[in-house]
This record gives C-alpha cells, structure tokens and sequence, in this order.
C-alpha cells in the first residue's frame, strides 16, 4: 500500500497537522506498514494491530512527549514507534544493533518507560503523574494496559493507590479480552459483562476503587476514540477508559487465530499465512519436552498437577491442559500467586510443577524464599526460557536465574544438558523430594532428536563425566555443554569434560578430583557470570586452595541487548569460537 500519509509523519507534530477526516487512512497505512514488515521480520503483531486506531488517537489528541504515555507491556507499541520518528528505522525492530521490540528510554523521548514485563504501566504512570503534581508540572500521564495485564497483582496494587491518589493518572484499559493466550479470572468474565457505564445491577470495580470509569468504547472507531480523549484530557484525578479492540485486526488471519498471531514468525504479508516450515525431523522444543513429559508422568501419578502463569502456550502446558483440564491450571499473568499457589499444593501432599520462564519467575523471588524454601516445600520450578532469548532482548533474557536462586537455602537447581536429561530430572523431581526444584532450559530446540528413552532416577547433585583429557577441564551447565562436546569432538582435543547438572548441591567430589589434576578449569554457561557456576567454582577453588586457574566464560555484568541468540552467545564469548581460542591458548 502507497504510504502516501505515513511517509510525512516523522512526529507526532505531523500527524496533528492532518484534518481529522484524514486518520482513517493514516490507520490502513500504518497497519499495512507494521504487516509488512513484521511479516518479513517476526515479532509481536497481533498487540500491534489492534491498537492501531487507538495510538493515532493518543498521539493526535494528547501533547506528546510532554503528555506521556506508557505502555504496558509494550509488545503492542509498534504503531508508536513509528508514529515517533522510528518509521524508517523499524525494519531493524529487534534486530542486532536495530531498534528493540518494546519501549525504551534510551532510544526515544516518546518511550517514557521501558517495559517487557507486564503490569508495570499504571505504577510508572502514577508515579509520573505524582512527581508532575510536587512539581508543579501541567501534563497528563497515560497508562495503556491490556485486559490480561491488568488482572496481575501490581496492576491492582497500582490501582488501589491510584484512587485514592488524587493524581491526574488515565488508565487506559485495552480490552481484547485475550492475553497470548485467552485470558482467564474472574475479572475477564466481569469484563466481558460491563456493556456500558457502570455495569447494571452491581457497583463498577473500577467506580469501587474511585477511579473516574468510562465506556466501554469500540477502540477501532476513531473518531468516538479522539472525542473521548479529547474529553479526558480536559479532565483531571484518577480515571480510566475502557476500550474495546479486537487483537489482530485488519489480517484475517491474526484476528481468527489471536494466540497464534501473538507472534507468528514469518507469514505472507498478502494472504496473512504463516510461512510452513517441517519441523518434524527436527529435536524437539524443550517446551515441548516438558509438556509431554509432564502428561506421561501425571498420568503416573495422580498427585502431580501443573501451573502456569499466563503461558501455556509457550511453556507447552496448554498439552496438559488439554489432555488432563483438571490437573493443569493457567492463573494468569500471577508469577506471584502461581509459586504461593504451588506450595498451598505441596503442604496437602501434591507435586506441583509450576512453569515460569525464567525472566518472569524474578517477580515471584520473595515468594520462592519465603513460602517455598524456608518452608523446604518441593514444589517442582520448571524455568523454560533460561539464557539468553535473542530477540526480545534485556527484558526477557533468563540469564539471572542461576545466580538469584544459589544464594537461597534448602532449593536444588538443575540444568539438563538436553532433552534426555531433562525428562530424567522431571521424573526425578517426580518421585518426591524433601526440597524444591528448580530446573532451568532455554528457548528452542535441543539435539537429540529421539528423546523419548525410558525414564532414570537421578542422583541429586551428581554430575556426569563426558570426556578425559589433561591439564584443561571445562565444566558445563546446561545444553551449552553440547556445544563442548561438540568442539572437544571436532578439534579431538584432549581435554576433561564435565556436565555439572546440578548447581546446588554441587558436586564438590568431582570438583575435588578436578581441582587436584587440571592446571586450568573453565567454566561455562548460558547465565550471568556474577554468582552463577563460575563463582561457585571459583569460591570452591579458593577455598580448596587450587593452585591452577579458573576461567569464566558466561554472560557479562551487564545487560545484553536484543539480537539473534547466536550473535548474542558471541557476545558473551559462550560460543564455539571463544571457547576453542581459549583452548588453544592454555593447551
Ligand atoms: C510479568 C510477565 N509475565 C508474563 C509475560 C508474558 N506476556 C507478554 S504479553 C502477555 C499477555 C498480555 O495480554 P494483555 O495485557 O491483554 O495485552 P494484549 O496482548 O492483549 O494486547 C503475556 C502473558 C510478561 N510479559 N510479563
Ligand atoms: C511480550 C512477551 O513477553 C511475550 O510475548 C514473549 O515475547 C514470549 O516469548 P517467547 O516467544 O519466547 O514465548
Ligand atoms: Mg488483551
């Protein structure tokens, strides 16, 4: 489509110069722009699309970046991102040294907020809005929160303190009634029943926390949308505007399959379908692994259940939701209550599994120590998303986990170095254990494409010898541990090579004997190197009085940016190529 509006607007300056008549074509425009382009190079597309007609608005009506706006989430800010001088830049959206997917103070005046994680707008916003009014300052403060979003804890928490702020705070809740997968509460039902004002036969929940409710409007109508906002603006306290849109809208396909056009991948740009790819060859997800391995093992025992916080698709918990609905429970986007709700379970003789991707599992970090650990509850933590994630950058990165978890008392933590081994953990973590936890695995795919061997109970804290050399042992933890392999097998180098497994209880029996024979030890891992395995080592070593060197190869302390996995493994010198430098050198 000739972008014959949208190739003038390098602000928000320009697009207020149109006549109002003018913005519907400004919307078809910039939706073709945003398919276009997210069709060639993934990302989040659905949140994008839906908003379309609704950030127009926001950017026409309110006085930008003066006025400011904060998304929630912020995988729904691509129409923004254009619309504030990003356009001829977006085809690098999450690329290498692009621009990233989310909103982000460093790369523009008009990201007011940097986000990833859910359910932070309404806190940031308010406390803009609170900072404004010590100032002095007359401007307005917009928080855009999805339906999913605002079902979290530190929405309501935000809300809570919103209505009784007095702080000249809009809240505005985007209600597709979908999160990336449906959304799900109570919340969503009461939602989905407010047809106007204030809903009929009982008090608005919005109204009830004193917050000035409107609507619901129909977000796609632009101008009821710029009425409406015009009119908030000229008001002023907390309140929020309810606004009805459809995820999707505007492809066919993304709005009759809205979990998979969360995110598609690649996908035609004209007939909006997902570009095939056979995938049946190939080693399975590790998501994958979990979600089948938990329904063969559930089925095995009755007390196992599962959780998930808002993510059953991408942790593949949704197969055992299908397969056993009444065992498997989505709680929303609840990091906090999933953990609590897991060690409820435990204390009533359940195994629960609950799955967090590792960079959300940080919200839940005092529940993990105080209603998990200090109480010795086993609840079984599955981390999917651990290490680096590529695209999605500095928000998602599971590269903490290691680190924040080994400093806790009575938590086992375990990393697979593939498939095998992680059905083997599972099955051992299902046997019942006096402590929690905590398996972590990255996105993606594995190695090992028959992976379905006979279940083996493990010894906690052993590790796994895989090859002997002389003089360099390099000690792994998790599928990066293929990758030595692999460059131990290529190079037939001789060195040692050990796959630790677990980080706590460590193997000090196996550390010994390294310590007492290698001149050098490497360790490596797909986390940060600050508190993860090579400090534990190291502290080890010192301790041991090694006489020989510890080299630790892991990310830097520092937060890496968004790019392919593969450039970021670069980065951090946990790929192939350092490793063997490395190598070389101490040989
Ligand atoms: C703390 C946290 N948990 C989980 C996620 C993963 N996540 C990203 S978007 C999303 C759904 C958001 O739904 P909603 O707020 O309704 O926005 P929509 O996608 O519908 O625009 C989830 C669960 C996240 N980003 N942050
Ligand atoms: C915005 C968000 O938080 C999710 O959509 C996230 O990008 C999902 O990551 P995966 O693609 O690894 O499931
Ligand atoms: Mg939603």
């Amino acid at each position: 489509m000739a972008q014959k509006l949208l190739s003038n607007i390098n602000s928000p300056a320009h697009l207020k110069q149109l006549p109002e008549e003018d913005l519907a074509r400004v919307a078809q425009e910039l939706r073709a722009f945003i398919i276009d382009i997210v069709a060639a190079k993934e990302g989040h597309l659905g949140a994008s699309l839906g908003v379309v007609e609704l950030t127009i608005a926001l950017h026409y009506v309110f006085n930008t970046p003066d006025d400011q706006l904060v998304w929630d989430v912020g995988h729904q800010a691509y129409g923004h991102k254009i619309l504030t001088g990003r356009r001829d830049v977006f085809h690098t959206n999450r690329d290498l040294g692009g621009i990233s997917g989310f909103p982000k103070r460093s790369e523009s005046v008009y990201d007011t907020f940097g986000t990833g994680h859910s359910s932070t707008s309404i806190s940031a916003a308010l406390g803009m809005a609170m900072a404004s009014a010590l100032k002095k300052e007359d401007r307005k403060h917009i928080a855009i929160v999805g339906d999913a979003s605002i079902a979290s804890g530190m929405a309501f928490e935000a809300l809570n303190h919103a209505g009784v702020s007095g702080a000249d705070v809009l809240v505005i809740l985007n209600d597709n009634a979908i999160g990336i997968d449906p959304s799900v509460g109570a919340l969503k039902e009461y939602l989905t029943k407010t047809k106007s004002g204030k809903e009929t036969g009982s008090d608005n929940i919005f109204e009830s926390l004193h917050l000035d409710y409107s609507g619901p409007i129909d977000g796609h109508d632009l101008p009821l949308l710029i009425k409406e906002l015009k009119r908030q603006k000229s008001l002023k306290g907390p309140r929020l505007l309810h606004v009805r849109t459809v995820k999707g809208k505007g492809l066919k396909q993304a709005e009759i399959d809205q979990v998979r056009y969360h995110a598609p991948g690649k996908f035609d740009k004209i007939t909006g379908e997902i570009t095939p790819s056979d995938t049946s060859k190939l080693p399975p997800k590790f998501q994958d692994v979990f979600g089948l391995t938990i329904v063969e093992l559930a089925k095995q025992n009755d007390r196992i259940v599962g959780i998930t916080p808002a993510m059953p698709t991408g942790s593949s918990m949704k197969i055992m939701m299908e397969e056993l609905p009444d065992r498997a429970f989505d709680v929303g986007i609840a990091e906090q209550h999933a953990v609590t709700l897991a060690a409820g379970m435990v204390t009533q003789g359940l195994v629960p599994f609950c799955n967090v991707y590792s960079t959300f599992l940080q919200r839940a970090y005092d529940q993990v120590i105080h209603d998990v650990a200090l109480q010795k509850l086993p609840v079984v933590f599955c981390l999917d998303r651990a290490g680096i994630v590529g695209k999605d950058g500095a928000t998602h990165h599971g590269v903490f986990d290691l680190a924040y978890l080994n400093c806790i008392p009575d938590i086992i933590i375990a990393a697979p170095m593939d498939a095998v081994e992680m059905r083997d953990m599972m099955f051992t973590a299902s046997q019942g254990l006096d402590l929690p936890i905590a398996i972590r695995y990255p996105r993606g795919r594995g190695k090992i494409v028959d992976w379905q061997q006979p279940f083996t109970l493990m010894e906690i804290g052993s590790s796994r010898l895989l090859h002997e050399g002389k003089k360099i042992a390099v000690i792994s933890i998790g599928p990066i541990g293929t990758l030595i392999q692999g460059v131990i097998k290529e190079e037939q180098l001789s060195v040692t090579h050990l796959d630790i497994r677990f980080l706590k209880p460590i193997d000090t029996r196996a550390l010994e004997l390294i310590f007492e024979n290698y001149d050098h030890i490497i360790t490596i891992e797909d986390g940060t190197v600050v508190g993860g395995l090579g400090s534990v080592v190291g502290d080890l070593a010192f301790a041991k009085a090694y006489q020989g060197k510890v080299h630790k190869l892991g990310v830097p302390d520092s937060f890496m940016e968004h790019g392919p996995t593969a450039d970021l493994h670069k980065i951090a010198g946990i790929d192939k190529g350092t490793v063997l430098k490395l190598i070389k050198e101490l040989l």
